[in-house]
Parts: structure tokens; sequence; C-alpha cells
């Protein structure tokens, strides 16, 4: 062992170990199908710029984890793969995101579109005021599918994925505020999966529920990527290490090291990547 790993020790222990607990195969980022490509991205909100020329390849059906300290830019560049930003009046991008090669920032590109390819799950569940059933069901009737066969076949299919079915299958027609903040979330991402997206966007989806919780929305993460591609931003290292294969770390609006999730945990090559993840600041 190297100094560098003697000084990550802790961390590496938990990544490694959650590594070896999911039965994943090493990661190399030649061998990936790349999904989403940024390329040369700056972000200013107003005079101040948040993220500065961020150049990073998110590759698909894996789990990719953005990860440093608060106000460092994970949330801004989260929310650019779906154009969240440009509700935000002051908001302005250089650059592009190649999605399959086609940059999202042009100006044909039909941005309702690409929302319904491009699922976001929130921090705190948002369900609707509506049933389960009625929750998940909703994207595919704000397309005009009103077949109740077809919403039953792909209520049911949403669920299971998102490993509610067997609690909720009884009280579809509950009002979705009824369930735990864990369910709900879990909800949540079924809706998301219900219009098949092929990129979800997850933003700290397990902040503000509890331990248990946390775990089966992990293990949704992992049953997930087997369809689509998922970025994650999080907090949590430990939660970075558990359910991602690749983890970029940003500081202060720059990239500072992407790589597979073992080796930046374990073999860092930035110091600043050292100091976040043995806990020297953040
Ligand atoms: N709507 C906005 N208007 C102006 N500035 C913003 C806006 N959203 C974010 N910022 C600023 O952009 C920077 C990056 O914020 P962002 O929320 O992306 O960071 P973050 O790493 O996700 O933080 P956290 O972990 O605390 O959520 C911060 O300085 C923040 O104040």
């Amino acid at each position: 062992m190297n100094s560098q790993t003697h000084e990550t020790a802790g961390i590496a222990i938990s990544a490694s170990q959650a590594r070896d607990n999911s039965n994943r195969a090493p990661m190399r980022m030649q061998d990936e199908k790349i999904k989403l490509s940024v390329n040369n991205l700056n972000l200013y909100y107003g005079q101040d710029q948040a993220l500065n020329n961020i150049n990073l390849q998110i590759p698909e059906k894996r789990v990719t984890a953005f990860i440093g300290p608060s106000g460092c830019g994970k949330s801004t560049l989260l929310r650019c793969f779906n154009r969240m930003n440009d509700l935000v009046d002051i908001c302005r991008i250089e650059g592009e995101i190649l999605m399959d090669g086609q940059n999202i920032y042009d100006r044909n590109i039909d941005v309702a579109e690409l929302r319904r390819n491009v699922g976001m799950v929130f921090q705190k569940p948002n369900p609707f005021p509506k049933s389960i059933y009625e929750n998940v069901a909703y994207g595919l009737r704000l397309q005009g599918v009103n077949s109740k066969r077809v919403l039953d076949e792909v209520v049911e299919r949403s669920l299971r994925a998102a490993a509610l079915w067997d609690e909720v299958k009884d009280r579809l027609d509950d009002n979705a505020f009824g369930m735990s903040g864990g369910q709900q979330q879990r909800l949540v991402i079924a809706r998301a999966v219900a219009i098949e997206p092929e990129v979800i966007l997850l933003d700290e989806p397990a902040s503000a529920l509890d331990p248990i919780s946390t775990l089966k929305v992990e293990e949704l993460i992992n049953e997930l990527k087997n369809d689509y591609t998922i970025v994650i931003v999080t907090h949590n290292m430990q939660q970075a290490a558990r359910v991602s294969d690749y983890t970029a770390f940003m500081y202060m609006g720059d990239l500072i090291e992407f790589g597979d999730t073992d080796t930046l945990f374990t073999k860092p090559a930035k110091q600043q990547t050292e100091d976040y993840i043995t806990g020297r600041y953040g």
C-alpha cells in the first residue's frame, strides 16, 4: 500500500467493501459507450461563474456520481443535462453537451422532448396530490394515453422497476401522501421510469430518507442502471462509493478529477480529491 492509499484508508475500505458486495466488474472508460459528453462548458448566474470549462463524459447504463463540497456546482451541472437551468433567467451557458452525439443546446432541440428522455428526481420526494396509480400514470396521460390496459401495464411495470409493487399493489387508489418518505421517493422514481427516459438524474435522492429507505433507494439505483444511464449528486461519499461506477469530484465550479469510483477513492490523482475524501475539508 503506498502512502496515498494509507491516507485514504478509511474511505478506501468502505469503497472496496461496497464494491465487493455488489459484484461489479472493474470499469474502464475506454470500454464504455458514451451517453453524454460535456464539452468546454461554462455556466454563469449573472456575473458569477458557477461552472468553469467542464469537460466530462458520462457512460451509458452506468451510475456516475458528482461529489464535492456545498456550492461547488454539482446540482448546477446536473441540471444542465435536462436544461432545467433554462428556467433561471440570469443563467447563461457556453459550450455544448452532446447526448448520443447531438448538442442538447442546439436551437432546434425540443426541450419538452429532451425532458422526457432525461428524467429527474429531487432531494425531497415530490409526489402529486393524487393516488399512487395516477402519480405513475401521469406522464402517459399527459402524452394522451388513456387506454386502461396500457396504463395498468405501465403502472405495474414501473412500480416493479422501482421495487415498490409488492408494498402498494393492494392500495393503488390511496393518496400518495399516505406513503412513507422512502416509499414516496421510490414512487417518484417509478413516475420517472414510466415514461421510459434514457437518462435519470438524481439530485441527493436519499438525503431526506432514513437509513433503511436509503438502502432501498441505493439497491434500486443498482437495478436501474441495467436499463438507464444514471447521474447522481450526493453529499455522502460512502453512498457515492456504494452506488456509483464513476465519480466526478468538483470544487468551486471546477471538475477536479473524474475516474472510475474505485480508483478515485483509493488512489486519487489530485491532492484536492484526497483532501476531500479524507475529510480534510468540505
Ligand atoms: N438559481 C441560482 N441563482 C444564482 N446562483 C445560483 C443559483 N443556483 C445556484 N447558484 C450558485 O451556483 C453555485 C453552485 O451551486 P450548486 O447548487 O450547483 O452547488 P452544489 O454543489 O449542488 O451545492 P449543494 O451541495 O449545497 O447543493 C453556488 O455558488 C450557488 O450559490
